[in-house]
């Protein structure tokens, strides 16, 4: 159903749930009630709450040749005082509702071309004080952002006791609701590891800048057009101040085999060291208890203050929620799934082929003591190395395909189940051989080579 009002920015009437009934409203409320929520339990340490100038939007963005940044400017343009009102959107359908606002899919009223957009709108008259400082930190870290797999801020918009801010649409839904219709609400390993590199990806961007995430989650996690995953919700986020520094590393540890004179010189005893650029928040400290239970760190349920380390925490339980389907601290309740977090008893892991590298990893990411947590001092650099992650090649990493998913249900190699041994042998034997030709070739298909890892047939 079309919502066909026309809003003058003078006079709101933002009634947008009267009219709406649509399948995907009714799909999201749903979505919502089964999917975890998050906590708030603050103590206040966080982002101070200046407001952003209305109507931000970065000019210097990556993406400043996108259609969606090209329409944005030229509505501003025609705009008399060149800004986007509500009054230059047209709202498609509400596509969901969260714990600040609604989110309504919407496009530029006087160009149906120009793309479509996410509208979030928060009434600030129904929210406590403590959730309007929510709504102006996710404002603010939104109008930081300049990354492929985190939202673009096209326009902020404060009407009246509205807040509205204009975000991309991801139209290919959350990670959760496609997590939970997959064959044991598990992916395979190779599309597990898609979504793993493209987050972490994206943490280590966030961490660059300052901010704590602390609120991973496959609900978090929406689905562009293309395929790629785009990070959202930002109001549990926290800022703090990073100083990059170089850090030394042995270099065979970085990738011995990729060397053989490094590997000849540490066979020889002679370590050769390299410089490496950190730029992680290792200082950033907080003493609020906010996320989502089975994602909470231990330092955070202990409550003696935390910092950059429950994002890799919860990056392991989220690896791990990909791979088995469920959470590895869960218990039969919110108090039990808190004891499990802190407690010491061993996570469950499955021997199960294929598995090594991914369990190996996500032990590293689960270390209860945040000061040995893989990813704490470093950060992603060392989270990047890892053997799961081998072959990788991030800088290329916007260019992967993602996985598809079909209707075939697929096994955890990713194959399609069914085929008979001899088919898959024989699959297998071709990939070898393009893997083996593109090896030959030229250095950019090289470079490209991980390009067919995700590709599910
Ligand atoms: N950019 C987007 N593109 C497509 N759908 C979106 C987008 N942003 C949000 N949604 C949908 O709208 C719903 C509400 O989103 P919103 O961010 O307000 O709340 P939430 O995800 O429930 O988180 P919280 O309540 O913690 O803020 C989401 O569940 C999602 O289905």
């Amino acid at each position: 159903m079309e919502y066909d009002n026309y809003f003058p920015d003078t006079d709101l009437d933002l009634s947008f749930t009267s009219t709406t009934t649509d399948r995907t409203f009714t799909s999201s409320s749903a979505r919502s009630s089964l999917a975890r929520s998050s906590l708030t339990l603050s103590f206040n340490d966080r982002l101070s709450t200046t407001t952003t100038p209305s109507n931000t939007t970065t000019t210097l963005n990556h993406r400043r040749y996108d259609p969606h940044w090209t329409s944005i400017n030229a509505a501003k343009t025609l705009s008399s005082d060149a800004r986007i009102h509500l009054r230059h959107l047209k709202l498609i359908r509400l596509l969901g509702t969260g714990n600040l606002g609604r989110v309504f899919l919407c496009h530029l009223r006087d160009c149906p071309n120009s793309g479509e957009f996410a509208l979030k709108v928060i009434d600030r008259d129904s929210l406590t004080t403590k959730k309007i400082s929510n709504v102006e930190i996710e404002s603010e870290i939104l109008s930081l952002l300049d990354h492929p797999f985190l939202p673009n801020l096209y326009a902020r918009i404060d009407a009246s006791h509205y807040t509205c801010v204009l975000i991309d649409y991801c139209s290919k839904g959350d990670l959760h609701t496609l997590l939970r219709k997959q064959p044991n609400h598990r992916f395979s390993i190779s599309s597990a590891r898609f979504f793993a590199s493209e987050i972490l990806v994206a943490l280590e961007y966030l961490h660059a800048i300052g901010i704590v995430y602390r609120d991973l989650k496959p609900e978090n996690v929406l689905i562009r057009e293309d395929g790629h995953i785009m990070l959202s919700d930002f109001d549990l986020c926290f800022k703090s101040d990073v100083t990059p520094s170089f850090k030394s590393t042995p270099a065979s540890s970085l990738s011995p085999s990729s060397n053989r004179r490094r590997l000849r010189n540490h066979r020889r005893g002679r370590e050769e060291m390299v410089a490496e650029f950190a730029a992680e928040p290792v200082k950033a400290y907080s003493r609020s208890c906010v996320g989502t239970h089975e994602y909470l760190a231990p330092e955070i349920v202990a409550g003696n203050g935390h910092g950059n380390g429950v994002d890799w925490w919860a990056f392991g339980v989220f690896l791990y929620e990909m791979l088995y389907g469920t959470t590895p601290f869960k218990g039969l309740n919110k108090e039990q799934t808190l004891h499990k977090i802190v407690s010491n008893d061993d996570v469950a892991f499955f021997e199960e082929e294929g598995l090594e590298e991914a369990n190996d990893l996500i032990k590293m990411l689960l270390v209860k003591d945040s000061s040995k947590r893989l990813g704490c001092v470093k950060g992603a650099q060392d989270i990047k190395r890892h053997r799961f992650f081998d072959g990788i090649n991030w800088p290329l990493i916007r260019n992967y395909k993602p996985p598809e998913f079909g209707k075939k249900s697929k096994s955890r190699d990713g194959y399609v189940s069914g085929l008979s041994s001899s088919l898959r042998r024989r699959k297998w034997l071709w990939l070898a051989l393009a893997k083996l030709l593109r090896r030959r070739s030229n250095s950019k298909i090289q470079s490209n080579s991980n390009y067919y890892r995700y590709y599910v047939e």
